[in-house]
Parts: structure tokens; sequence; C-alpha cells
């Protein structure tokens, strides 16, 4: 299909609005630098050698020009006496080892800096997932999971080249730079000086383009990364997509993106080959400067003929550090937004965190009370207004009420996912924050409505329960769900592969899994968010026996979806805005006839019937 027509529709109007994440570059910021280098410090060991080696590397490439005009001067046309071939062939024989160490001292230097690169980049990696992983649940409900994807990969990439070529070229070309600019000046001041009337010229020039330059490609990775985050979101939303028919419209917006992406890419890279001829101009200049000036030295018999070629070798070398620096410090801006944003996630503190006198609790009976619980995800609008509620160990609570009521959030609260605005949750008598979150969690088993399958076997999916268990154990516990038979009936048994999350594996046999994962993980409090989704009888009938194994002497918390599930249990707690409306047995709230009667005769009539 041709980009051009796909972008009439969209021109200046985006269907899907992609904010982009913050600014691509940031303001140079020291203390920022000084914690990026905090990285680099365990590996002194690579530091110190690749830094040596960089200094070699360096005064072997400014002695070779030095080497060109001692050849000229005393061996090819000295001031007095005949040229000496001896002295020529032992100037070539040195220039040959300068070179043999110089590529020596740059192969190691380079060995080392991507050994440091590799390993901080693995340390900074390594550092952000650890602390994204004991964020709270309130940090990801406020970031699409996309932006936070977006740090542990592009961000630190972005940091990758810094710390892999980055430092030490940095100080490889201040070396080189300085080095020609003494040498330059004391062999010759004069000419020196007048060899270097260009440079700020070129500065002016060159920093001027180089901003230009720089915002021109910050454009391109704005547009490129809104690109990736449309693709996210189609391939996630194809079978949306392909249900309402939508393929072609999705293809026009993402022709447009694609053309503005295309546009922008063609201003960049023509503003980076102007930059070229700038460096050419000003360089061709400084040789003009060179040899006519030169000359004219010569011509005074202040300088030699040799003097005359070694400069023009090292003005040769003068310009690259200049724009590599130049082109460093792009790449130092652009590390500094992406620092920022990976520190700030790191400086994040969970808001559910661990008292530091908190004490592992010990092997729970299951008696649970919710003591005047009120809870607000966003300052000013309570989702539960004073809740009470008591569980005796073993026994079965059903949480039914409209959507939006409160159910999921009793649930995250015994979890500790987050913690109450006042009030407390009490588990055999103790306090849920004063105990540490790993033994609280890790005695709470929660079946969540959509099963998560990690990719791998169906067995590794049900040892997620427990992965210490045996595969004896696996088999046990999918039996007792009623799960055996029809993981059997699979290709490969136990070690059938499931994509991920579980797509080949229909709605009920998911839950299947899911009830063996919690029934290995042998939890004393199970939450149980039972699935929408109808299924057929039979299924239905496989789930109510597999749930009575689950459920058999555990407390239980159950947001329940089904008669039969809401109507074994011991206590029905009704829910409505936040807070208690109704709580009882299922035949007492019934004779009642007040809010559960009404919902269960709204939603569940035709399966009592
Ligand atoms: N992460 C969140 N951030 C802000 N508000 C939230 C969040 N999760 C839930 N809420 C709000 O809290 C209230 C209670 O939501 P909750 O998810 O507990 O209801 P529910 O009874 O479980 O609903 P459903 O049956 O639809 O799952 C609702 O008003 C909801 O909009």
């Amino acid at each position: 299909m041709s980009s051009t027509s796909g972008t009439d529709k969209y021109d200046k109007k985006e269907r899907f609005i992609y904010k982009d994440d913050d600014a691509i570059e940031k303001p140079f910021n020291w203390a920022q630098v000084g914690r990026l280098f905090v990285y680099m410090k365990p590996y002194k060991r690579q530091l110190i050698p690749a830094i040596f080696m960089m200094i070699i590397g360096t005064l072997t490439r400014l002695a070779t020009p030095a080497l060109v005009i001692l050849a000229i001067d005393e061996a090819i046309q000295p001031a007095e006496g005949a040229a000496s071939l001896p002295k020529l062939y032992l100037y070539a024989g040195l220039m040959l080892l300068l070179y043999v160490v110089q590529w020596a001292a740059n192969s190691y230097r380079i060995k080392y800096t991507n050994i440091i690169g590799q390993k901080v980049i693995y340390d900074l990696r390594h550092d952000l997932f650890k602390h994204i992983q004991k964020l709270s649940f309130r940090f990801f409900d406020k970031r699409p999971a996309g932006s936070v994807l977006v740090r542990i990969t592009n961000d630190v990439n972005a940091l990758q080249d810094l710390f892999t070529n980055g430092v030490v070229n940095l100080l490889m070309d201040c070396v080189q730079l300085l080095g020609i600019v003494v040498i330059l000046l004391v062999w010759n001041f004069k000419l020196g000086l007048a060899i270097m009337v260009t440079v700020p010229l070129m500065f002016i020039v060159s920093t001027a383009l180089r901003k230009r330059i720089r915002f021109a490609w910050q454009d391109v990775r704005m547009k490129q990364s809104r690109i990736n985050a449309h693709l996210n979101e189609s391939i996630q939303g194809m079978k949306v997509t392909q249900a309402y028919v939508q393929e072609k419209d999705n293809m026009r917006f993402f022709d447009y993106m694609n053309t503005v992406n295309v546009k922008s890419w063609n201003k960049a890279s023509a503003l980076n080959q102007a930059f070229g001829p700038v460096i050419e101009i000003t360089s061709a200049l400084g040789t003009f400067i060179l040899f006519w000036y030169g000359a004219h030295l010569i011509q005074q018999g202040a300088i030699t003929i040799g003097l005359l070629v070694g400069f023009a070798n090292y003005i040769g070398n003068f310009w690259d550090p200049i724009n590599r620096l130049g082109q460093m410090y792009s790449q130092l801006l652009i590390a500094m937004a992406s620092s920022e944003r990976i520190f700030e996630f790191i400086d994040e503190e969970p808001t559910v965190s661990e008292k530091g006198a908190a004490k592992a609790l010990p092997n729970i009976r299951g008696d649970v009370v919710f003591d005047n619980i009120i809870f607000e995800y966003e300052k000013g609008r309570q989702a539960l207004k004073g809740i009470s509620l008591e569980a005796k160990a073993g026994q079965s609570i059903a949480l039914v009420g409209h959507t939006g009521s409160g159910k999921s959030t009793i649930i995250n609260l015994l979890c500790r996912f987050y913690d109450p605005v006042s009030g407390s949750v009490r588990i055999d008598g103790k306090d849920i924050r004063d105990v540490t979150i790993e033994s609280l969690r890790s005695q709470v088993g929660i079946v969540m409505q959509d099963t998560f399958i990690f990719s791998g076997t169906i067995r590794d999916n049900i040892r997620y329960g427990r992965l210490g268990a045996s595969d004896a154990d696996i088999v046990e516990a999918a039996k007792a769900v009623h799960a055996h038979d029809f993981i059997m009936n699979l290709p490969d048994g136990y070690d059938t592969e499931v994509e991920e999350r579980g797509n080949i594996l229909s709605m009920g046999q998911r839950q299947l899994l899911s009830f063996a994962r919690a029934l290995l993980a042998n939890p004393r409090i199970l939450i149980l968010d039972e699935a929408t989704a109808s299924i057929d009888t039979d299924t239905e009938l496989k789930i109510q026996e597999a749930l009575k194994a689950l459920l058999a002497g555990r407390t239980s918390f159950m947001i329940a979806h089904r008669l039969s599930t809401i109507r074994n249990a011991d206590e029905i707690i009704v829910l409505d805005h936040g807070r208690i409306v109704e709580q009882g047995k299922h035949e007492t709230l019934i004779a009642k006839k007040g809010i559960y009667n009404g919902l269960i005769e709204a939603q569940y009539r035709f399966l009592s019937a």
C-alpha cells in the first residue's frame, strides 16, 4: 500500500494519543553524572588498564608525526651533511613499532571498555528490575506497562554507549587534543597559534548546527517511540481490531505515522550531512594557513620542511577529537534524560513498606479481621467506607455486590497490596503491617480471574505455586482439582509447552490449572476471584468439585460469580459503594428480600431456575 494514500485522512490529526515519555534531552547535571559513575566503581580493575592503554595509544599516536619530522629533517634532507639511509630505516622502523604498540593498546582498551560497558549496564538493569519488583500496586496504577518496559530497555540501552566508549573516548580525545596543542605551541609558537585561529570559528558554527541536529534526531526518536507504542497496542489488540474489521483504518493510521517518521528522519539526516562540510571547510582553512604561513617561515629559515609536514600531520589528527567531543556532548545530554528517568524509578519508595521491626508471621491458623477499614485509591475518593468483618479460620466468605462496590479492594488490602487510610487488617490477631510482606503473602494464596499462564510447560506453570514441589506433588495437586485428565489429553501431557498467556488452553482449563497451582502452594488463606465467563456444564461441575478440594480447611475470600459458589459460602458479604449493606447466609439474605435478593434475581435467575 502506498504510504502517501494513508496520510490524507490523518494529516495533522492522530486517532490515538501517545504521550511522549518526557523530554529526551535534559541539561547537564553533575550530581547525576556522579551517581552514574558510582556504577563504574566496582570495575576499577578494568577501568585502570583501559585508561592506561588509552594513554599509551594516544602517546604513540602523538609521537608518530614527530618521527616524520625527524625522518625528513635528519635523514632525508638534513640541514648539514648528506641524506642518511640508515637513519631513515631507523625512523621508519620506530614508526612501525609505534603503530604496532598503538594497535595493541587500542585492542586492549576496546576489550576493557566493552567489559565495563556490559557490566555496568547489567548492574543498572539488575538494580532497576529488582527495585521495580518491590514497588507497590499504586506505582503500577499510575504507569502503563509500556512505559515501565521502555525504561528497562531503551533508557538503559541509551546509557550503554556512554559506558562502553563514551567515558574512555572522552578522556582520550581530551588528552589527544591537549597533546597536539602543547606540541604545536612548543615546537613553533607562531605557526601553532596561526593554525588554531580557526578553532573558535569552527566551534561557533558547529555548536549552532549541532543543536539543530540534536533536536532533529530527538524528533526522530520521539516519532519512532510513538510507532512502537502503536505497534505494541495494535498487536495486543489485534483480536479486537479483526473482530471489528478495523484493519484498513489501522493500516491508514500506521502509514500516517510511518510517513511522519520518514520525513523526520530525512530532515535529521540532511542536517547531519551539512555537518561534514563545516568540518572540512575549517580544516581546509587550517591547512591553508599552515602551508601559506609555513612556506613564509621556511623562506625566512625559521622552520624546516620536516616541521611543516609534521604539523600537517598533527592538524590532520586535530579535528577528529573536536568533532567527537561535540558528539559526546549530545550523547551526554541524551544520557542525562535517560538516567534521570531510570533514577526516578530507582528512587521511588514502595508505598507499602516493611517496618524495620517487622517480624515473620508464624504459621497461621487463618482468623481474619477487617477492623473499620477506610481506604482510598485517590485522595478524597473513598473506595471502602468503614468495613468491619470477621472470618474464623476455615470459613469461606463470598463477597458480592455491583461492579465498583469494593470487592477487589478488600482483597487487595488483605494481601497488603495497599495499606488502609485508617483501621487495620489482622490475621490471627496480628496487624498485617507489623509482619514481613513475604511471610504474609506466602501464606495467602490467590487465584485470579484471568489466570496468568507463563510460557513454559504445564508442569512449570503448576510448580509456580511452590518451586520446590516434586513431580509427584504436581500430579497429586492436578488430580485433586480434576485437572489431571485434561492435562493427560494434551499432546505431551505435563510437558506440553504453553505459549505466553496460555492461549492454547480454554478458560475452564486455565482455571483448573490455577487451582492446582494454588493447592500446591497450600496457603491457609485463599483468595479466589471467580471467572465470570460462562463455561459448559461439565466443566462447571468439575470446577465446583475442584473448588471443594481447594477450599477444604482454609479460610477463603471469594469474589463469587457463580450461584453455586455463593450458596456454599459460610458467610455472604454484600457490598454497595464501599459499605457492607447485608451479611449472612444465602437463605437468610434471600428471605430479607433486600439488595442481595435483587442482585440474585437480576443476575442469577437463569442459573437457579
Ligand atoms: N487502581 C485504582 N485506582 C483508582 N481507583 C480504583 C482503582 N481500582 C479500583 N478503583 C475504584 O475503587 C472502587 C472499588 O473498585 P473495586 O475494584 O474494588 O470494585 P469491584 O467491586 O471489585 O468491581 P468489579 O466487580 O467490577 O471488579 C471503584 O470505584 C473503582 O473505580
